[in-house]
């Protein structure tokens, strides 16, 4: 028993109390398990028996036991993770819970992670950040679908130690030959998905046999009780700082011209002044010329710490920018191929711009179909085409430009990234990089001779993309002819992009579910794009219902490129005209996925033109874009 007394301590000497806290390390740990195999109770056990657990936490315990507790007179440690009251009267955990304790030797942060199988997300969440997986196993009934479905995910987040915790030991009499045939069966099954080691603990988290200290009752064990192991083991921040030097950028620190400083934390390895340093991407080399903290210089730093750092000569960095190790600088690509684990309702829209955030690094970017999906419970691969709630597959990802990383299995924090959905700002998946595809570093961008500028000096023009959006038959045809029609008589170097010359053509293998639209639109903002960078005033006439969508074209273009014109024509009116019949078919269930009708359209929060054609007659539309577009060339020529 761990005899740390932080009350005594506490009151003698509050300084010293805070001294020991701070010197400690930090172990963070998950614990996976369903309820039934009494994590809450072996969690609630070590919180207890480390004495962290507040006084009126206590006296709230020892009541509530005695209200709802299945312990009889006995503390329910269960209760004490159980926290919310809605989980105890669901008798099970649902959210990833945080819980801090600390013995004399060491800090811990405990996630938490509900068992369930639809809660994969809530325990990828928990375990990103683990040092270290506790896998309960339930000693009567042995390995389970779920211990493999738990020990994939550790393994998959980059957890390397593993302690495989066989519980109820009390319940199978403390039977040598239950636990050894237990660490068998897992051992046999760990090395199938790559597990190197774990160590494996027979254990009670009701009677507290070697949860805390060894028990008489389990003499033919004679390994380390489970807080001792969590006490000992070696964490990953020794690991990363051990590792290459790598920093990414957080933000510029410029406050006069004589100070300009780069400040972030050090992701691994360790930095000293006079250190050759790499900064990724532009791959520019100079040294250290200080390091500055909150306290002063300092001529060494490491892992963890937040810093500013003074290079030695004036090189481009900016915030997302990586400074590293110069002769071991970290990878830069715009594709690779990444396991994702999909979190959100909606599921994966093959195609569609999401952000990704990888460390400091903010960049757009598409995931293809996915390679395959893996069974959480079989570790089986089958082929599927998008990703849902809680899949994990393997599938390409395309950046918008290129990202500095590492792959994920090297353990850095440049090899796991977010995907955020650009129109709820959600995040919807966490993805771990697996390596670059190398044929995207053999395409180099050819630099016309002829520039884009040089292409509209000759038509006289500045370029435009004139991006009509509206349901079927709102009037975006109609009037962008009419624009057409207007700026050809004036002179000026057009051509209209729409659903005629581009369903029936380039895109005639898309058809309208989401991810047939995404992409329709994403090749025809590339075209637009082209068109635009030839000098064109291009007029595009889609329904392009998704907002991401538009965004994402509307980054393809120089800033004030793009001009998004909303053809605003309620949903009753575009049915009431129903120019081609198609509404009438879509509300016999003729045609399925009709926007308006059965598919959505997500209307323009800001467009720059916005027409309402109930009020004005096309003609009054076109005129009015005309000057809109007139206007703009004045004050820019
Ligand atoms: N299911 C479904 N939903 C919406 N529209 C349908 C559908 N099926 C066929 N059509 C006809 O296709 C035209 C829309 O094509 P778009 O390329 O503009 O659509 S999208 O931007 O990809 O959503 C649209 O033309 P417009 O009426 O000119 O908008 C329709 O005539
Ligand atoms: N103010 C208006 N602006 C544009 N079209 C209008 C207006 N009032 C009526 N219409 C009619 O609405 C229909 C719009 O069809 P269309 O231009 O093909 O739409 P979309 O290209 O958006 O599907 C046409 O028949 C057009 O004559």
């Amino acid at each position: 028993m761990t005899a740390y007394q932080p009350d005594a301590l506490i009151a003698a000497d509050i300084d010293a109390y805070l001294a020991t806290h701070a010197a400690k390390s930090m172990l963070r740990f998950i614990t996976c398990g369903s309820v039934d195999d009494g994590k809450s109770t072996l969690i609630g056990r070590l919180l207890y028996d480390s004495k962290t657990i507040f006084e009126d936490q206590l006296s709230q315990l020892e009541a509530d036991s005695r209200r709802v507790g299945t312990q009889g007179a006995n503390i329910d440690f269960a209760l004490l993770v159980d926290g919310l009251a809605a989980e105890r009267e669901q008798g099970i955990t649902i959210d990833v819970a945080y819980r801090f304790f600390a013995t004399e030797k060491r800090k811990f942060i405990v996630a938490d992670t509900p068992g369930h199988e639809q809660y994969t997300r809530n325990m990828v969440t928990g375990a990103s950040t683990a040092d270290l997986a506790v896998i309960l196993i339930d000693a009567r009934k042995g390995v389970l679908t779920q211990t493999r479905r738990h020990s994939y995910l550790a393994h998959l987040v980059g957890i390397k130690e593993i302690v495989l915790a066989v519980n109820k030991m009390d319940l199978v009499g403390h039977d040598q030959s239950v636990f050894d045939a237990i660490v068998a069966d897992y051992a046999a099954f760990a090395k199938t998905i790559g597990i190197e080691r774990f160590t494996a603990i027979p254990l009670s988290g009701l009677t507290g046999a070697n949860v805390t200290t060894p028990s008489p009752d389990i003499p033919w064990y004679d390994g380390p009780a489970l807080l001792p192991r969590l006490e000992t083991v070696a964490i990953d921040g020794d690991r990363a700082a051990a590792a290459s030097f790598r920093m990414p950028v957080q933000w510029v620190n410029r406050p006069d011209l004589d100070f300009r400083g780069f400040a972030g934390l050090i992701a691994s390895g360790r930095a000293s002044v006079g250190d050759r340093v790499r900064i990724a991407p532009s791959g520019k080399t100079t040294s250290i010329a200080r390091i500055v903290t909150y306290d002063g210089d300092r001529q060494e730093a490491i892992a963890g710490e937040a810093v500013t750092l003074v290079l030695a000569e004036e090189v481009d960095c900016s915030r997302g920018d990586v400074i590293a190790a110069a002769e071991n600088p970290p990878e830069i690509a715009d594709q690779f191929v990444a396991r994702i684990v999909w979190m959100a309702d909606a599921p994966l829209v093959p195609g569609r711009s999401y952000s990704l955030k990888l460390g400091t690094q903010l960049v757009g970017a598409t995931v293809q179909p996915p390679r395959h999906v893996v069974d959480v419970n079989s570790q089986e691969e089958r082929p599927a085409d998008t990703l849902a709630l809680n899949d994990i597959g393997l599938a390409e990802v395309y950046a918008d430009r290129p990202i500095v990383f590492e792959p994920y299995a090297q353990g850095s924090a440049l090899g796991g990234f977010i995907l955020i959905d650009r129109a709820t700002n959600a995040t919807v998946a966490a993805g771990m990089i697996d390596h670059a595809l190398r044929r995207a570093q053999n395409v180099h961008w050819q630099s016309a001779v002829i520039t884009r500028e040089a292409h509209a000096r000759q038509k006289g023009q500045v370029p435009r993309v004139l991006w009509f959006t509206g349901l079927s038959g709102s009037g975006k045809s109609t009037i962008a002819n009419m624009v057409e029609q207007k700026l050809h008589a004036m002179g000026r170097h057009s051509f209209l992009l729409d659903g005629d010359n581009i369903r029936h053509g380039l895109n005639r293998d898309l058809d309208f579910s989401e991810a047939g639209r995404v992409e329709n639109i994403r090749r025809v903002g590339e075209v637009a794009k082209l068109m635009a960078d030839a000098g064109l005033i291009v007029l595009t006439a889609f329904i392009s219902p998704f907002k991401a969508e538009r965004d994402m074209v509307r980054a393809l273009l120089p800033e004030g490129e793009f001009v998004e014109i909303f053809i605003d024509t309620p949903l009753a009116v575009a049915e009431d005209r129903d120019v081609k019949g198609l509404y009438a078919k879509a509300r016999s269930g003729e045609i399925a996925e009709f926007t308006g009708i059965s598919s959505p359209y997500e209307a323009p929060e800001r467009p720059e033109i916005r027409i309402d054609t109930t009020k004005e007659t096309a003609e009054q539309a076109a005129s009015r874009i005309v000057e809109h577009v007139l206007g703009i060339w004045s004050y820019d020529l």
